[in-house]
């Protein structure tokens, strides 16, 4: 989240901001709930959510917008989820992000019953999109499976599998931007073809057409 922030501040102040923030990596997929992901496959974010940002209290937990501030979840645009569904093959769901890797099978049951969408947990996902939010740039999370909720089992965790998986996700993606286009990123299609920060060409995607790297499609720590 510190380096997506930074970055987005960075490309901002140089006059070349970011238009998309993705926030990527491995998660754990949750199994036995009405729909599942199973190791190996991958989810897209159709909400970002901060699963465990609030209050404990005797009568159970209480998310931070219960407690009268902030929020819990960062919707990504719809057509934009869409097109990477199809475009990668991924299930689409929520994707919680949370401060503890679940270890028991009570506690996955619980974040489903908070949460009955979720699909995958992971760590990142929600401080991402909170810095997204905070610059006014769309976010999405796209995750490939590494290991199924529940109890503790690190000889189960398949992360070999699940980067395999997200490297070809990755492939796939310039296509669903170029579906998701002027909808989701109407100021980029306006601005035409040839007119990235710097003045160089680009491709049919967006992408610039040299093989320098595109001040659009940066990777943060
Ligand atoms: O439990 C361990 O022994 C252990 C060993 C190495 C790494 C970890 C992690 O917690 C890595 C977290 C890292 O991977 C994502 N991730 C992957 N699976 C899950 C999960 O089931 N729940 C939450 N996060 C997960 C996470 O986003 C971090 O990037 C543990």
């Amino acid at each position: 989240a510190a380096g997506a922030a930074t970055a987005l501040t960075a490309a901002a102040v140089s006059g070349g901001p970011y238009d998309l923030v993705v926030s990527a990596g491995i998660g754990g997929g949750f199994t036995g709930a009405a729909a599942e992901a199973p190791v190996g496959s991958l989810v897209v974010s159709d909400a970002i959510v901060a699963a465990d940002l609030g209050a404990e209290t005797p009568d159970g937990f209480l998310p931070v917008t219960e407690l009268g501030f902030g929020t819990v979840e960062h919707l990504p645009p719809e057509p934009l989820v869409r097109a990477v569904a199809r475009a990668t093959g991924a299930r689409r769901g929520e994707v919680l992000t949370v401060s503890t890797v679940t270890g028991s099978a009570e506690r996955a049951r619980a974040l489903v019953a908070l949460r009955p969408g979720a699909l995958i947990e992971a760590m990142e996902g929600f401080g991402v999109a909170e810095a997204a939010a905070a610059h006014g740039v769309p976010v999405l999370e796209l995750r490939a499976v590494s290991n199924p909720v529940g109890p503790r089992d690190r000889a189960a965790w398949r992360i070999g599998d699940a980067l395999a998986a997200l490297a070809d996700a990755f492939a796939a993606l310039p296509a669903a931007l170029a579906e998701a286009g002027a909808e989701v990123f109407p100021h980029v299609a306006a601005a035409g073809p040839h007119d990235l920060p710097d003045g160089r060409p680009t491709d049919p995607q967006g992408a610039p057409a040299s093989a320098a790297p595109s001040p659009h499609a940066r990777r943060t720590p």
